[in-house]
């Protein structure tokens, strides 16, 4: 085919929509049936009329083919898993015990609610949600993120016992769904590889099994689904390895040579597109463009821009399909069109026909920025959601198909939106860029080594051996969410939001005096999210009212957009915290949001490095940390959750992001006196990776993740010789499950092999707004109670 050929034909695609609706509908259906509010047809009936309006949306845009089996009622890579029959055992067994009478399989919602609502049985969505939630016997499968993105998926189970078996029955179901509606649509699964390299060996397999070596018997229940798709009526069928832009082994490498030379040697099956996003592909390019799969989709957004050198290099992609991913599914701004053009121009020459799409699923974005009405219309030009990014793909087809003249209009308007950003004042405000210039290594260091803050601070707090403290937030109830949406609404005043904040705030602290923690919060409640709340605080930043992006399952967050260079104009979380410290003798943790987990939770700006937004992020920071000083508190909490997702997919990039990350912490952190303890808190296992990193932020204490993996990640900051104080997490707060004070105290004893108990602390994994009074009070009882019986056990101990 010519390049003018290839030109002409060149069609719209994306690789993936939000599921979620634009109100929301699937998280309202699923949590009503899980609370026995919506049965099982209707929750049927309003994802399969989400699926349409969604394919609906997307044809009238003009997208020439649709993607189908994105959808989920809860997670793509679970769905993998039923896909490939890939049950764990625990799950397995349930649900054939679920027949009979003596069954207690069922939703935590309902066995948590107050009787009345029948079990369902024999419902094949419950054994699914069982797998995603646990159930009172069952535990779930466990959730990690998805790459370097906020997205959690339920990671596969595996081991040398593992029989796969091919379920088809969505795909299919969906395919023809969208065929039904006239549509050209193309299928996309998780591909094989990918699916092995996310999995990890099941509970009882040993650690060193690895999954990748169940290739060979995959591959066949690919076969069968790709077989199943083909009598469908898909073409087209996508296979998605993101997995491979990461460094990966010969073995890897030779794992997808092999995967796709056998799939591509199937005898009737329809053509197949391997994509793969969020970096470049490397050393995997020239493996798979030898393969026979008939096309690839590249990424050629931020860090992934490099494929197209790299294809370049590997001599193109001759007589096969590109799908060039060039408007980024991965933030918010408006494409630069007439960039994007020149990039499918130049990739003409480089493959037999050229796709324009979406780097990644538009999964990672809002829906529809049109719907926001808070935000400036100045600003919105710049803004491209779902919607939006899907009109940018149309416009950009065409524009490659029809030539520039086809597309005047809208390169003229691009022309000019991306004009006004360029010369907005607020991405240029001198007094920020000045102070960030400013900024020398001494801002970043404490005034005295950590020994001797150590020694001061233990004069200045007083505290007892194992002190117990929690992470910060305390439920987050309908109540507290119903007074937000009133005050939003108008039916209620911010006297009376304030004043249900602040009883909020006595029961949380009366709750935990008469528990007896040592370390007090005051429970979070004024906050929408960690992030949000500051966001909405901080000049420079847009929050969006209902830009939702799913993080797991039927959770959603709304990132905000960093827009412009950051300022705090006021104090954002001195009243609350005062007013809390009024209420006790005890210490009450001042709580904030660390720089680089605003950054990795919103949508950053694409105009400048993100160390230097960070740095704007940390100054602001900075000033919040020393007025909750200057206002009385001796212990302040900056929460970096995200400071291992964001390491960069590939080794060679991390050692510049960990600089200016544990940089931007320091920043925010090292301007307190010597006796102002600094604590920091990490959520995500895998810490392994960053250990010198935690040692650079210089806080006084971490709380880490740690019960389900019983410690490990003390064990690990203990193996490199980490001086400062560590809690770790004996209490795994992403389950209902109480433990019981046998158990803390068990994790506690544990904790002791790996940390002096001078330098332990007692604290949940994480924080408690997803959790109910209930459990919270029985849980923090029972932890105070194993931190006294350990303490008064401890050699020396008074008693
Ligand atoms: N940004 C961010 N990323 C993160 C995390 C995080 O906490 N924040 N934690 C990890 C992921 N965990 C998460 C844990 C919980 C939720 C979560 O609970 N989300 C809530 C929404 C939280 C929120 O924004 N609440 C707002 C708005 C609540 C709302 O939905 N209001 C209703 C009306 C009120 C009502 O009737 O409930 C509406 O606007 O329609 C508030 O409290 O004000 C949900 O999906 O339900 C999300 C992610 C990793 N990434
Ligand atoms: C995801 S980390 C959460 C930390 C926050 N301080 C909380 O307790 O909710
Ligand atoms: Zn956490």
């Amino acid at each position: 085919m010519t390049s003018t050929s290839a030109a002409a034909a060149a069609r719209a695609t994306v690789h993936g929509y939000p599921r979620q609706g634009p109100n929301r509908e699937l998280k309202k259906a699923i949590e009503g049936y899980w609370k026995g509010r919506v049965d099982a047809d209707a929750l049927r009936a309003t994802a399969a009329e989400l699926r349409r309006a969604r394919w609906q949306q997307l044809a009238e845009a003009g997208v020439h083919e649709v993607p189908t089996g994105d959808f989920s009622y809860y997670d793509h890579v679970l769905d993998t898993s039923v896909m490939v029959g890939a049950i764990p055992a625990r799950h397995r067994e349930a649900m054939a015990a679920d027949r009979s009478p003596s069954s207690r399989l069922l939703p935590h919602s309902q066995l948590r609610s107050s009787g009345g609502t029948p079990m369902r049985r024999g419902c094949p969505l419950d054994g699914y949600f069982a797998m995603a939630r646990g159930t009172q016997d069952v535990a779930p499968l466990e959730m990690t993120k998805w790459f370097d993105t906020n997205y959690h998926y339920l990671v596969p189970e595996l081991g040398p016992d593992t029989v796969f078996a091919a379920d088809s029955a969505q795909q299919v179901a969906e395919l023809t769904e969208a065929l039904g509606l006239g549509l050209a649509a193309r299928p996309v699964l998780v591909g094989p590889v990918t699916y092995l390299l996310l999995a990890k060996p099941a509970p009882g397999v040993a650690a060193g099994f690895d999954p990748l070596t169940l290739l060979d018997r995959l591959l066949p229940v690919y076969a069968e689904v790709l077989g199943d798709l083909r009598a469908a009526g898909a073409d087209w069928v996508q296979l998605d390895e993101p997995a491979l832009v990461q460094d990966r082994s010969p073995a890897v490498l030779n794992a997808a040579a092999r995967a796709y030379r056998d799939l591509g040697a199937l005898p009737d099956r329809p053509r197949l597109l391997v994509a793969s996003y969020f970096d470049r592909l490397g050393e995997a390019l020239p493996v798979l463009a030898k393969t026979p799969v008939e096309g690839l989709a590249l990424d050629f957004t931020g860090a992934a821009a490099g494929n197209l050198e790299d294809l370049a290099a590997v001599g193109g992609l001759p007589g096969k399909r590109l799908v060039a991913g060039v408007v980024d599914g991965r933030n918010v701004w408006i494409n630069p069109l007439e960039k994007s053009l020149a990039t499918l121009g130049t990739l003409l020459g480089l493959a037999g026909r050229v796709d324009v799409s979406s780097s990644c699923s538009l999964l990672h974005v809002p829906l529809d920025a049109a719907v926001e009405r808070d935000i400036d219309p100045q600003i919105a030009r710049w803004l491209a959601f779902a919607r939006q990014k899907t009109a940018e793909i149309v416009t950009l087809a065409r524009g490659l198909a029809q030539g520039t003249g086809a597309i005047a209009a809208e390169l003229a308007a691009n022309r000019a939106d991306l004009a006004s950003r360029a010369g907005s004042a607020l991405t240029h405000d001198p007094a920020v860029r000045a102070r960030a210039a400013a900024v020398t290594d001494a801002d970043g260091r404490r005034s005295q080594p950590y020994a001797e803050r150590a020694a001061a601070q233990r004069a200045h707090l007083g505290l007892p051996l194992l002190p117990t403290t929690t992470i910060g937030s305390f439920p987050q109830t309908a109540e507290l969410r119903t007074a937000r949406a009133d005050l939003r609404a108008g039916r209620i005043g911010t006297a009376g939001y304030e004043e249900r904040i602040a009883a909020e705030i006595r029961e949380v602290l009366a709750f935990q005096e008469k528990a007896g923690i040592d370390v007090l919060v005051h429970g979070e409640p004024e906050r929408n999210d960690m992030v949000q709340y500051f966001a909405e605080r901080l000049t420079g930043y847009l929050a969006t009212q209902h830009g939702w992006v799913q993080s797991y399952g039927t959770r959603y967050v709304r990132p905000p957009v960093l827009a412009g260079d950051i300022s705090r104009p006021e104090p954002m979380t001195v009243r609350w915290t005062t007013y809390a410290q009024s209420l006790t003798d005890r210490p009450v943790k001042g709580m904030l949001t660390g720089p680089v987990t605003m950054l990795a939770w919103s949508f950053v700006r694409d105009d400048q490095p993100l160390g230097e937004t960070a740095r704007q992020v940390a100054l602001a920071l900075r000033d919040e940390v020393n007025d909750l000083e200057t206002a009385g508190s001796s212990v302040i909490q900056v929460d970096e959750p995200a400071l291992r997702e964001t390491l960069p997919l590939r080794t060679a990039a991390r050692a510049e992001y960990l600089a200016w990350a544990t940089e931007a912490f320091r920043l925010t952190t090292a301007g307190v006196r010597p006796d102002t303890q600094i604590h920091t808190h990490m959520c995500y296992a895998e810490f392994g990776d960053i250990l010198q990193a935690i040692d650079d932020l210089d806080a006084d204490v971490i709380s880490l993740e740690a019960a389900r993996s019983r410690m490990q990640a003390a064990a690990e900051l203990a193996t490199v010789g980490y001086p400062r104080e560590v809690g770790p997490g004996v209490y795994d707060i992403h389950s209902p499950r109480v433990p019981g004070v046998d158990e803390a105290t068990a994790l506690l004893r544990k904790g002791l092999d790996a940390i002096p108990a001078e330098r332990l602390w007692v604290n949940p994994d994480c924080g408690l707004k997803t959790r109910g009074w209930p459990e919270v009070r029985a849980a923090l009882e029972n932890l105070v109670a194993a931190a006294r019986e350990v303490r008064e056990s401890l050699p020396g101990a008074a008693s």
